[in-house]
């Protein structure tokens, strides 16, 4: 089941991944292709990554882990397989001799050691192939990057990939070929196992319009926020709003749009704003100025009123979230250079648990004490190597579902 009507409503079951041999295959000259700007040491992120997952579960969170249910989910070898030819495609795998090697090598695995080397990727040095095969031969002579399969460094991002919105889940089209392949993962269990079958698909990988999980925000049962940002176009939202307007019915009447600039800073909508509690949010200081909102509302059947939105970020924010005084904390206490580095360390990337209780990483000492001076509890830990893949407890989870607000 799935059920998340808020970004704050207390949180009963989320989804992660922990880091794994992935991170291991990061290497400095195509680093930045595969969206990293550093290469985290595995052990120490695999430590703080437990620290996470025991902190929600401390706080009665069901910690599931995607890997485990895809594994519980491809169980004959008729899925096993169909989910590896379609992995194979999306990795553009099209030679006929790698592409058997590949499956050769692959099937032979039991589920979840397959599942693990597809996250590690494979190297082209790790299989013989039949026949000799001149685009290899060419490519590993001076290869950008030595795989077949690259790896998935990014998989320990599980709000991007696939994401939940009240009774249903969007399965995200990932901006760049680094990215694709994981909402496969989350997609496959939401339509194959017995536990989330029937969840409606508001959304598919295969439209030609880029979405991301960490653009979406839940304000509550009506209203949801979306960036529009690096990772997501205008087009995904009007898809969506069909969807969940019409197709589905499902509670939402408004979908507004936050045109943020579409820079490595802010990738996401959550990278620069999070909801902390009812009426407070955390926001990059720099948002409040460059910010444009539009708003898509559901009118009849089939028909949606499209407005620019007037006032204040503040304003707005009151207005669709009907509440009376909005506060907008600012990350790094709005000193410009506190500001921009802990938001790069994703100080204004909060995970709410419950209303007024977030999760955070304790490097942004200056945002989370401008927080806590706001009477939101602040539940920290340490992640210096986390940090490092540009995203924080935000962006590492994905909830299943939440109490309603
Ligand atoms: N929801 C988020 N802000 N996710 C951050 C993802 C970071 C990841 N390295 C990427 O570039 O895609």
């Amino acid at each position: 089941m799935i059920k998340v009507y808020s970004e704050i409503g207390k949180l009963r079951s989320v989804l992660l991944h922990r880091p794994g041999n992935e991170l291991e295959n990061l290497a400095p000259k195509y680093l930045s292709d595969l969206l990293f700007d550093d290469i985290p040491y595995l052990e120490k992120a695999r430590e703080e990554h437990d620290v996470f997952a025991q902190l929600l579960r401390d706080n009665g969170v069901k910690v599931n882990y995607i890997t485990h249910l895809l594994s519980n989910t491809l169980k004959s070898n008729e899925l096993k397989e169909q989910f590896l030819n379609e992995f194979l495609d999306l990795s553009d795998i099209n030679n006929k001799y790698i592409r058997e090697a590949l499956k050769d090598y692959l099937l032979n695995m039991n589920i979840s050691e397959m599942i693990d080397k597809l996250t590690s990727g494979i190297r082209t040095n790790e299989l013989k192939l039949k026949k000799e095969v001149f685009s290899v031969k060419v490519r590993k002579s001076n290869m950008d990057i030595p795989f077949f399969l690259n790896p998935m460094p990014n998989l320990y991002f599980q709000r991007d990939p696939v994401a939940m919105i009240g009774k249903g889940a969007t399965i995200n089209r990932m901006r760049t070929p680094a990215r694709r392949r994981e909402s496969m993962f989350m997609e496959y269990v939401l339509k194959y196992n017995e536990d989330f079958k029937n969840t409606p698909l508001y959304y598919d990988k295969k439209l030609p319009y880029a979405i991301e999980g960490g653009d979406i925000l839940i304000f509550n049962e009506k209203v949801l926020a979306v960036g529009i940002s690096q990772r997501t176009d205008p087009e995904a939202l009007e898809i969506l709003a069909k969807k969940i307007f019409d197709e589905y019915d499902d509670t939402f009447e408004t979908i507004l749009g936050f045109l943020i600039p579409a820079k490595r800073a802010y990738m996401h909508l959550d990278t620069v704003f999070t909801q902390l509690d009812y009426d407070k949010f955390v926001v990059h200081p720099e948002m409040q100025e460059v910010i444009k909102i539009f708003g898509i509302q559901k009118k009849d059947h089939d028909e949606y009123t499209i407005n620019e939105e007037k006032g204040t970020l503040k304003e707005i924010l009151e207005k669709h979230l009907d509440v009376d005084k909005i506060t907008l904390l600012k990350c790094g206490n709005g000193d410009e250079i506190a500001a921009a580095r802990e938001q790069w360390n994703d100080g204004s990337n909060t995970l709410a648990i419950e209303p007024g209780t977030v999760i955070t990483y304790d490097r942004n000492y200056i945002t989370n004490k401008e927080l806590k001076n706001a009477g939101i509890k602040v539940i920290e830990f340490p992640a210096s190597e986390l940090s490092r893949g540009r995203g924080g407890p935000r962006c590492m989870s994905m909830p299943l579902i939440r109490d309603d607000i």
